[in-house]
Parts: structure tokens; C-alpha cells; sequence
């Protein structure tokens, strides 16, 4: 039998695998050995040694970031172990690499003891610019990455958390308005609780959206207050709320964020939801809803998931590359809520910007616009590095974290459009 087109590409041409390490110096020649080893090595060892700062002039940390996993909570097919995580950290590499020409190495680890992580990756900062962390569960994830950003001066970005918030910002600030809504108005159900969404509801609820009108749920129903079962974290999303079930919180409810498993949000729950309902169904990678099944049921319903193959999709790739690209490009020493926001508000504004003609080209002729099948911009989109990365660096120069603060704004915006161009 014919193995299917995913396991053909993760094949052939080639080695298997997405990934392989390029020299990008010449060594051809007896003298130019003598410069990559020893003995013309021992100089950047030496200049390193005296001045740490010099390792982003002779060696590739500086555009280099670290993908860790323990494969605990792999998209959404739960915990899949270390080795089995390994073509998902691969595609976040590839991703890195083909959007914003970062360069990475993808480290799965074989544990799922929070305490060996942490040791692990902070053991590992002199390689990294950077520690994009994924698919590690909740609730360890929270004190995987607080930990780590206490003891590391790189930044430290569980991108499950954030990237997934970042772009969820992004298109429900654009959703709430296109829809004549406010945030002090609106009423979420957010159908998960773990790692992305703690992190969706909690920028969410920085950017406006009331603590009375947010319900979250995890796999045992709603978070109330009468519930016993509840650690830390899911206690400060507790609600006193007479709501049990999905379906009593998303009667009337505006918007629903998915980030928990496919097929959870039936049809007589969407249209139980109040006009023009908002629906973010990101699970991967089968949504809560499909985007046919959702549209089937209501014409009125603003729909997203986490897919590459309909009309929004809500997902971290386009926030993870950019977002390391304006940290490392100031060599930031962490990534603060100011960069997330600033990510989240840029991704929002791109999107309301007429596209132009090479986009609808990499998407087979298929033209955008601003409105309810477009809330967000498409990761080809040139322009995105451009206004996240800038956006990103800019706000880590403007609150001090960057070691290289950048002030020619104009320049750098020409050098990513450039780049942008060369990655096509
Ligand atoms: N589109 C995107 O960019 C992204 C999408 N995701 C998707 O979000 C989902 C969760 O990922 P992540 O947060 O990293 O994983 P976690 O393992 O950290 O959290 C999963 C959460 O889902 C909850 N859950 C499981 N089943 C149900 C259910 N039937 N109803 C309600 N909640 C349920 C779990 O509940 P309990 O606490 O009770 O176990 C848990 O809180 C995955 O499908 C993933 O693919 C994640 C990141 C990015
Ligand atoms: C997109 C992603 O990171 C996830 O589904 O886990
Ligand atoms: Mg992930």
C-alpha cells in the first residue's frame, strides 16, 4: 500500500525528517580548516572567555533558538511521548526557518519530571538565543516556564501559552469589531483548561474582556467555585455560576474559544449562541467544530480554527517566527507582556491593511479582505514579519530588555522587507 502523501513528505526527497544543518563558512581548503578548527578556533574561544557578549559575533546563538518538548501534550492527541513529538518540533523548526530565517535545534527530552526540564534546558542557555518550549502539558508547563525564566537571561516563551493568545488577541480584537462588539460587553466560554487557555483568557482579559463574563471549562465541565478539584491555576478562573456544562455556558455566550479536543461543540450548542456568535475552534488537528459544520448550522457565526485549509486560521505560526525574530534581532533578554501585546495588536492592524497581489498569489489567485472570513493576515503574507518582528523589537527597546537596542526603525523595517523577499 501506498504510504499517505503526510508520511510520503516526512520521507522522500532526501533524508527522512524536515531538517538538516547547513556550514555557512567556507571549508574547502587546508587554510580555511585552519580557521574553522583549530588552531584559528582558539581566537573567538578566547575573545568569548573575556567577553561573553562576543558570542553573538562568532557563533550562531544569536539567531538560534531551542524547540523543547517532552511531548506531554502533542497538538491535541494528548500525551504522545518525547520521540513521537519529534515531526512536530521538526515543523516548528521548518516554520522558524522558512518565515523568519531562524535558525533551530529541535531537543525533545524523555522525561516528564518538571524539576529535569528545567535543569535541562537552563544547562543548555550558552547554545541558545532562545527557548521556544511546545506541547508540554498542563499544569507543569506554568512552572516549567516561570522557572526558567527566573533563572535564565534569554527569552524563555512557552509558545502554546502565548503564540496561541497572541493570535487569538489578534483576531478577536478584529472579530469584536467587525461584529459592533466591546470587550466590557462580551461574554466567553473558553473550552479548555490547560496551557493555551490560561494564556488566551488571560490576555483576553488584560485587552478588556470582564472576569464576570468568562467561563472556562476543562474536561469535567465548568470552573465553578463549588468545584473541590481544582489546582492553582484553574481556582483563578472559578466562577460562582449556576453553568455545568458547555452547553449552559454557551447559551447566549458571544464567543467561544476552543483549545481542548475535536468534536466537543455540537450544532444545537452553537445556535444556542447569541447573533453573529464568534467561534474560535482551534483544537489540532480536528477542531471543536468543524469550519463546514459550523457554517451549516448558522450563516451568521464568525468562525476560525487552528487549519490551514479554510478561511481564518488561528494558530501560533504566525506569531512564534516573528516574534523570536524582533527578540534575537535586539538580542531581548526576555519576551514581556509589552512584546505580546504589541505582536497581538500588529497581527490585528496588518490585517486591516488592503492585500496586496502577492499574497492572493501564494494562496492560488484566492483574494483577501478585511471582514468576517478574514480576521487575521495569512502567514505567506510578506508584510507579517515586517509589522510583528518590528512591533516586537520596538517594544522590547522601549522597556529596556533589549541588550542591542535598535533606533533606526526605518532601517530595520527595510531589512526584514528584504529578508522577507529572500525567503520567498
Ligand atoms: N491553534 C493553535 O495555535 C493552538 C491550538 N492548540 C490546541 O489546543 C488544545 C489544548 O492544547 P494545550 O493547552 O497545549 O494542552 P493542555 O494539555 O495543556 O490542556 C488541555 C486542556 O483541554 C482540556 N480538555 C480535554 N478534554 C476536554 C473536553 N472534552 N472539554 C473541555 N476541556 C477538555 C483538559 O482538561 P483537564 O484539565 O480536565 O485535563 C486540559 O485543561 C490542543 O488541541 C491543541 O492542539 C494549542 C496550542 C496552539
Ligand atoms: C499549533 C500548536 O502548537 C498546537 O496545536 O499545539
Ligand atoms: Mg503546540
Amino acid at each position: 500500500m501506498k504510504p499517505s502523501p503526510a508520511l510520503e513528505y516526512h520521507q522522500r526527497p532526501g533524508r527522512p525528517g524536515k531538517t538538516a544543518i547547513q556550514v555557512t563558512k567556507p571549508c574547502s581548503t587546508a587554510a580555511e580548516l585552519s580557521l574553522a578548527y583549530t588552531p584559528g578556533v582558539a581566537e573567538p574561544v578566547r575573545a568569548i572567555a573575556a567577553n561573553p557578549q562576543e558570542a553573538a559575533l562568532y557563533t550562531n546563538r544569536s539567531n538560534l533558538v531551542g524547540v523543547v518538548s517532552n511531548g506531554s501534550a502533542v497538538l491535541g492527541l494528548g500525551n504522545q511521548g518525547a520521540l513521537a513529538s519529534k515531526p512536530v518540533m521538526e515543523g516548528k523548526a521548518v516554520l522558524f526557518k522558512r518565515f523568519a530565517d531562524v535558525d533551530v535545534f529541535d531537543i525533545e527530552l524523555n522525561t516528564s519530571d518538571p524539576e529535569e526540564i528545567i535543569r535541562t534546558v537552563e544547562l543548555m542557555e550558552p547554545t541558545f538565543g532562545g527557548i521556544n518550549l511546545e506541547d508540554i502539558k498542563a499544569p507543569e508547563c506554568f512552572y516549567i516556564e516561570q522557572e526558567l525564566k527566573r533563572r535564565c537571561s534569554i527569552p524563555i516563551f512557552h509558545d502554546d501559552q502565548h503564540g496561541t493568545a497572541i493570535i487569538t488577541a489578534a483576531g478577536i480584537i478584529n472579530a469584536l469589531q467587525l461584529t459592533g462588539r466591546s470587550f466590557a460587553g462580551t461574554r466567553v466560554v473558553v473550552n479548555g483548561a490547560g496551557a493555551a487557555a490560561v494564556a488566551c483568557s488571560d490576555i483576553l482579559l488584560s485587552l478588556g474582556i470582564t472576569s464576570g463574563n468568562l467561563l472556562m471549562l476543562d474536561s469535567k465541565g465548568v470552573l465553578h467555585t463549588g468545584r473541590e478539584d481544582l489546582n492553582a491555576i484553574k481556582q483563578r478562573f472559578a466562577r460562582e455560576t449556576p453553568a455545568r456544562t458547555l452547553a449552559d455556558a454557551l447559551t447566549d455566550a458571544d464567543v467561544f474559544v476552543g483549545v481542548s479536543v475535536a468534536g466537543v461543540l455540537t450544532t444545537d450548542m452553537l445556535n444556542s449562541m447569541a447573533a453573529s456568535p464568534i467561534v474560535f475552534a482551534m483544537a489540532n488537528p480536528d477542531p471543536e467544530i468543524t469550519y463546514p459544520a459550523a457554517k451549516a448550522a448558522r450563516s451568521d457565526v464568525v468562525m476560525a480554527t487552528g487549519r490551514s485549509d479554510y478561511p481564518n486560521q488561528i494558530n501560533n505560526v504566525l506569531g512564534f517566527p516573528f516574534i523570536f525574530r524582533g527578540a534575537l534581532d535586539v538580542q531581548a533578554s526576555a519576551i514581556s507582556e509589552g512584546m505580546k501585546l504589541a505582536a497581538a495588536h500588529a497581527l490585528a492592524e496588518l490585517a486591516r491593511e488592503p492585500v496586496p497581489a502577492e499574497v492572493a498569489a501564494a494562496y492560488d489567485g484566492q483574494e483577501f479582505r478585511y471582514g468576517p472570513e478574514y480576521l487575521v493576515p495569512k502567514p505567506f503574507d510578506p508584510r507579517v514579519m515586517e509589522w510583528v518582528s518590528t512591533a516586537v523589537a520596538r517594544a522590547a527597546t522601549e522597556e529596556g530588555i533589549a541588550r542591542v537596542p535598535m533606533h533606526d526603525w526605518d532601517a530595520y523595517r527595510d531589512s526584514l522587507r528584504k529578508l522577507s523577499r529572500q525567503l520567498r
